[in-house]
């Protein structure tokens, strides 16, 4: 198997843990929500925003729906889009640092330096991805990072979004290694001809699935297809 020329990650559960996600950045956006739709509500950005909750809850309340949505940890785009603008704030003053699992950093180094392309694919929203990265506990990695994709491409189970980012990144889709903890979305990925792999972390309590190669860490990951160690 050729090495990839290009590597898409997804984060919560892959680069970072589920716990940081779950139990600090949800919450943090929870808190925040109501002192920031009475602060911004009426700039154009975040107005958008809300009229796309209006269309996609018709007859709900929007504050009702993004709580609803929070809750039931639903990947619907406009509340990721309201998540990222929420978190930009934590992130700027130091009360968020983007968690990265210590194996991350050393090995996009590595894998960078060696010409290989990097890129992520998140439910959470470009603009957060770009924080969580940009104010990480490693460090500002975004000069790594050179493609940045987000439910706007499409949802994260469905083949017809890694057809459309391997296009916008101008690559052939088997020149792409996809990297996340959730089988449905490698199982998407490898439909649309992606190399796939599971990252089943222990400290996340990722269950492998037996359907993709599985990596405990990106070390083990580099061993498996032919990338640079750390
Ligand atoms: C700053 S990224 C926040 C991650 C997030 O909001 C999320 O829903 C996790 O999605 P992923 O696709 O990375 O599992
Ligand atoms: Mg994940």
């Amino acid at each position: 198997m050729a090495a990839p020329a290009c590597v898409l990650m997804d984060i919560e559960g892959t680069t970072s843990a589920i716990a940081f996600v779950k139990e600090t950045l949800f919450p943090f956006a929870e808190a925040e929500l109501d002192a920031f739709l009475d602060a911004h509500g009426r700039e154009p950005e975040v107005a958008a925003i809300l009229e796309e909750v209006r269309a996609t809850a018709p007859g709900e309340e929007p504050r009702a729906a993004l709580r609803r949505w929070m809750a039931e940890d639903a990947k619907v785009t406009p509340l990721k889009t309201l998540q990222g603008l929420i978190w930009r704030a934590g992130f700027e003053d130091g009360r968020l640092k983007g968690h990265l699992w210590p194996d991350v950093a050393p090995c996009l180094r590595a894998w960078h330096a060696a010409g290989v392309r990097l890129a992520i694919y998140s439910s959470g929203s470009v603009a957060a991805q770009r924080l969580l990265f940009g104010h990480s506990v490693a460090g500002d990695l975004t000069p790594l990072l050179s493609g940045f994709f987000d439910t706007r491409v499409g949802g994260k189970r469905e083949a017809a979004s890694y057809a459309a980012i391997t296009a916008a990144l101008g690559l052939d889709a088997g020149a792409v290694l996809f990297l996340s903890d959730v089988a449905e979305e490698l199982d998407a990925a490898r439909e649309a001809g992606l190399m796939t792999c599971q990252l089943v972390r222990a400290a996340d309590g990722t269950r492998a699935s037996g359907r993709h190669a599985e990596a405990a860490d990106f070390p083990a990951v580099a061993r498996l297809h032919g990338l640079p160690a750390a």
